[in-house]
């Protein structure tokens, strides 16, 4: 969202205030509601438009490209401009991409009711995070307006732990959800990405933690100091929860909660509490799944920025049927379960809905009919719902009943004797519980469907509305506009034999009402009882006594019929809304109903697997055939790879460019968020271990979000990684280091991956093109070397997408190069320079007994007889390692030490060929402390007063050593 310039915008326009003044009326109370709302556009309707007024007038004409007019009274002229009330919507949210907030400044009183000025107030301040129209809002989104306040410890209320820092709150007013919750500013920081909302407002004491605009994707801004003040945050919060200071156990999450409502209820109009607002849920975010917004975006959850934009997780998730479902997958998704027995019995309803086909299509047919309960109940207690909204409200009530029938034939239809019971119960306790909270409000369904019209109008205050039979009076009131209307049909033809003059007629205009008319040939034939209403050019139209009494009854039980129409209409509106909390509720189990037959129905469509979850806190990862949910979809062979990582295990992934090491990464970390989520996950078979944290960091290049993919950004993901992963966490390394020059990255990478391996004791998965990092495996208990080959035959390259045992050999870069149609020159350059480069890479370790780093030779994978370095190796041929069935098989039942045990290049650290082809025994005298600084010394970089006193050092060590 771009930043306008709004000082001269919102709030009162300067050419507005130099004539404050002298202003007619009208302007006057233009310039009074800019003045209140200063953070805001205002417009302000006249008639059929919203207009805008000098200077906001002028932004106006240019975002929402509409002309820009003059107005002109008696105390000078103003620039206008204007957009249609009927079709604002497109105007609106064009102003809200551009970064305005807008103050509708509407008519609040009957134009033609009122005797003087029309009285005029703001009945919404339409803002990114607190729009409420269906028109500017996504189907089946959450729209969050967020709040961020800090704690201090003098106001510590009800414990004596200090306060944490940071206090979030979010609410979404379109549906009425309300989310709390605090703790240190990292951990709130992290909820604010996955809240994700659509605007920030920030107290005064804490602007320094909250994010900037660059960082996340919404609108931030200061608010009313006073809305955070711990008194006003308390009484704002009464209203919604009992007790506030009870509920709420630090003052920051008080003081956010008191203070986003106070925005909220500011943007609504300042109506008083917004009674739909009945679920403000306090949370810990350690009740979930830790995903902060690097993993999400790395992961591709939501965003895609390689493949289509739609080639997400969520994406090939979402089969649900209703808004309602597809919000929740999201939410589901965005904040994965911790809770063993939760995954578990999620998986249960999972597993019954895919055995159970028919249900499972009962239920996605009953739910496709279901309108977005959440907002429509939203707007019926805002008391902006229309009759339309009610009829949608029954629609969807009317297809609960047979839901529940639906879901209770799911025992019977199953393919197994449990099942073929003949039991009416669900299978499992989470169906059978969900069932029971398909509350069927029969009484409010009767109740719309008794008092509103099938096929309303739009508009409730023109009448047609409410049905025949629901009212006498109405019925009444409709019987007599009806009798005098059938009593007006029928004049024309008694006048005529009344009168004899066959070309009368009875007519009807909205200005004069009824008439009858006469040519003027008949007009010798009128009778007295005739008086003139209104002279044409060829006739005369006149009334009658009579006519004029009909006419009056007719008009005036229409009038008060559609006023009645409106007090009933509201009547049942407000009789609804009192059934709020239950509507909610229904809502929350067709939400779960929706996600779990998606789930079910995504798991049938992809061949998935119920993973087995453990509780176990030494359980690693084991996956077998597991394959990358998103990737599957555009590969038209996707070749399945197993992973078993021990609790604590770093797997070094190596592997030429393209072979899909990025892709094994995440397909493990994928599986893990899935069976969290609830889901089955693609794979053959999956044991999983429950964890708390995941962590990504993803190569720079690979991660570039709005231009901020910088090498700073990915040390700073790094340090979080360093900081607050654990034996609970998984941990993904895709090339870290990569940013920076290769000995910086190198050493970088190096150090991070001991780090992460001694301290942290995470599950890694690292991948990597320094080839040395391979050594790792030889050095550490629980480090592992896994690689991805490729064949190469003629000079073409072909990936085989398969992970084994084993560090790798080659890059091919030049040869993918090659394939992303790089120009044959700079190709043919690129394998010149490799081929000299080897040459003196060759030539420097001639000899040399410390040039062995490289761990391909080590490689028993490998069949490499060349001598690759961390440059060198592109053309370091791989001629077609075997990958045979029997080692991927071993993969997995094998445990990892024995494994290790079996590939000589794990045992042996000083087992690495040298590049030159040296005899391995040399370098196994040097300390690898010794090699290390050799290898690491960065020659071209060096001046001979540091070489010399790095040989003096090593010299020491060797002496020491001895
Ligand atoms: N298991 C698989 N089966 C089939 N195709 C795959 C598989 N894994 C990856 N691919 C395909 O290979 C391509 C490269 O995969 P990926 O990005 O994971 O490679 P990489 O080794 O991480 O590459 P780089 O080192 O250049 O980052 C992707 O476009 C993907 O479609």
């Amino acid at each position: 969202m771009s930043t306008p310039d709004r000082e001269t915008v919102t709030g009162l326009p300067p050419g507005i205030a130099a004539a404050r003044e002298e202003l007619t009326p009208m302007l006057s109370q233009y310039a009074d509601l800019c003045a209140a709302h200063e953070d805001a556009l205002v417009l302000f309707q006249v008639g059929d438009f919203y207009e805008a007024f000098c200077e906001a007038a002028e932004t106006v004409a240019r975002v929402c490209e509409v002309t820009l007019t003059e107005r002109t009274d008696s105390t000078g002229e103003y620039p206008m401009a204007g957009i249609p009330i009927d079709n604002a919507a497109p105007y609106l949210d064009t102003l809200l991409d551009a970064g305005y907030r807008v103050a509708l400044g509407d008519q609040v009183e009957d134009a033609e009711q009122a005797s003087g000025l029309v009285d005029r107030a703001v009945t919404e301040v339409i803002t990114p995070g607190t729009v409420v129209e269906d028109d500017l809002l996504e189907s089946g989104t959450t729209n969050y307006v967020a709040a961020l306040a800090s704690g201090s410890a003098e106001e510590t209320t009800s414990h004596d732990e200090p306060d944490p820092t940071l206090g979030l709150a979010a609410v979404d007013v379109s549906t009425g959800e309300c989310l709390v919750t605090a703790g240190d500013p990292d951990t709130v920081i992290g909820e604010l990405d996955r809240v994700a909302p659509a605007e920030l407002i920030v107290g005064p004491d804490a602007a320094a933690f909250a994010p900037s605009d660059a960082a996340g994707n919404w609108e931030r801004h200061e608010y009313d100091p006073e809305a955070f003040d711990r008194r006003a945050a308390r009484d704002r919060l009464e209203p919604y929860v009992s007790a506030p200071e009870r509920r709420f156990e630090y003052d920051a999450e008080l003081r956010a909660a008191g203070a986003v409502l106070a925005y909220a209820e500011y943007t609504q109009g300042d109506d008083g509490p917004l009674e739909y607002v009945s679920r403000v849920r306090r949370y810990d975010p350690r009740d979930g799944l830790r995903l902060d917004a690097a993993a999400q975006r790395s992961l591709e959850l939501f965003e895609n920025r390689g493949l289509g934009a739609s080639d997400t997780l969520f994406d090939v998730l979402n089969e649900t049927n209703c808004a309602l479902g597809r919000r929740r997958l999201e939410r589901w998704l965005r904040r994965p379960l911790v809770d063993a027995d939760a995954i578990r019995s999620r998986h249960d309803a999972v597993g019954e809905l895919a055995d159970r086909t028919l249900a499972r299509e009962g239920i996605a047919d009953a739910l496709s009919t279901a309108y977005d309960l959440e907002r429509l109940i939203g707007r019926v207690s805002r008391g902006r719902a229309d009759a339309r909204d009610l009829r949608s409200l029954h629609a969807t009530l009317d297809m609960v009943p047979e839901l529940k029938a639906t879901l209770s034939e799911a025992a019977t239809d199953a393919t197994d004797t449990a099942g073929a019971s003949g039991n009416s119960l669900p299978r499992t306790d989470h169906l059978t519980n969900l069932r029971d909270r398909l509350d069927e409000l029969g009484e409010i369904r009767e109740l719309i469907d008794d008092a509103i019209a099938a096929d309303p109008p739009q508009e409730i205050t023109d009448g047609g509305v409410i049905r025949d039979g629901f009212d006498r009076d109405l019925d009444e009131l409709r019987a007599t506009e009806r009798e005098g209307r059938e009593w007006v049909a029928e004049l024309e033809a008694s006048e005529r034999d009344r009168t004899g003059i066959d070309s009368l007629s009875v007519g009807h205009t909205q200005v004069h009402g009824y008439y009858i008319e006469v040519t003027d040939a008949n007009l010798d034939r009128v009778p007295d009882d005739y008086h003139r209403r209104q002279t044409l050019k060829n006739s005369e139209r006149y009334y009658t006594p009579e006519l004029k009494e009909r006419e009056e009854e007719i008009l005036g039980a229409a009038e008060r019929a559609d006023a009645l129409e409106y007090e009933l209409f509201v009547e049942v509106r407000d009789r609804v809304a009192e059934e709020t909390e239950r509507i909610q509720a229904l809502a929350d189990a067709l939400a779960d109903l929706d996600v779990l037959a998606s789930l079910a129905a995504v798991a049938v469509a992809n061949d998935y697997v119920r993973p087995e979850v453990t509780e176990d806190p030494d359980a690693g990862i084991r996956i077998e055939g597991g394959r990358h949910p998103v990737v599957e979809r555009t590969e038209d062979a996707f070749v399945p790879n197993d992973a078993d990582l021990p609790r604590g295990s770093v797997a070094v992934i190596t592997g030429p460019n393209m072979s899909g090491k990025s892709t094994y990464m995440r397909q493990v970390a994928l599986a893990v968020v899935l069976a969290q989520t609830g889901s089955f996950v693609p794979a053959q078979a999956a044991r999983l271990p429950v964890l708390s944290r995941l962590f990504t960091r993803v190569g720079a290049s690979d991660d570039i979000a709005g231009g901020q993919s910088t090498f700073m950004r990915e040390m700073s993901e790094l340090t979080e990684i360093l900081h607050d992963a654990g034996s609970d966490s998984l941990v993904l390394l895709d090339e870290v280091g990569r940013g920076t020059a290769t000995t910086d990255g190198r050493a970088i990478a190096r150090a991070a991956a001991e780090f992460v391996h001694d301290e942290l004791g995470a599950t890694t998965l690292f991948a990597t093109h320094y080839h040395e990092l391979t050594d790792l495996a030889a050095e550490r208990e629980r480090a592992f070397n896994l690689h991805f080959s490729a064949t190469r035959e003629d000079g073409d390259v072909t990936f085989l997408h398969r992970v084994v045992r084993g560090a790798s050999s080659s890059s091919y870069g030049v040869e993918v190069a090659e394939l992303a149609g790089v120009p044959a020159p700079v190709v043919d350059r690129s394998r010149e320079l490799v081929a000299v480069d080897e040459g003196e890479s060759d030539s420097a370790a001639g000899g040399s007994a410390v040039g062995g780093d490289d761990a391909d030779s080590t490689d028993a994978d490998s069949h490499d007889d060349d001598a690759p370095g961390d440059v060198d190796d592109a053309l370091g041929v791989d001629d077609a390692p075997d990958v045979d069935d029997a080692s991927l098989r071993e993969f997995l039942t094998e445990e990892t030490e024995g494994d290790e045990r079996a590939d000589p290049s794990l045992t042996d650290a000083s087992g690495g060929g040298s590049s030159a082809g040296d005899s391995p025994e040399s370098t196994a005298d040097i300390p690898p402390d010794v090699a290390t600084i050799l290898r690491d010394l960065d020659l071209a970089r060096t001046t001979p007063m540091e070489a010399l006193n790095t040989l003096s050092d090593l010299q020491d060590r060797l002496a020491h050593d001895d």
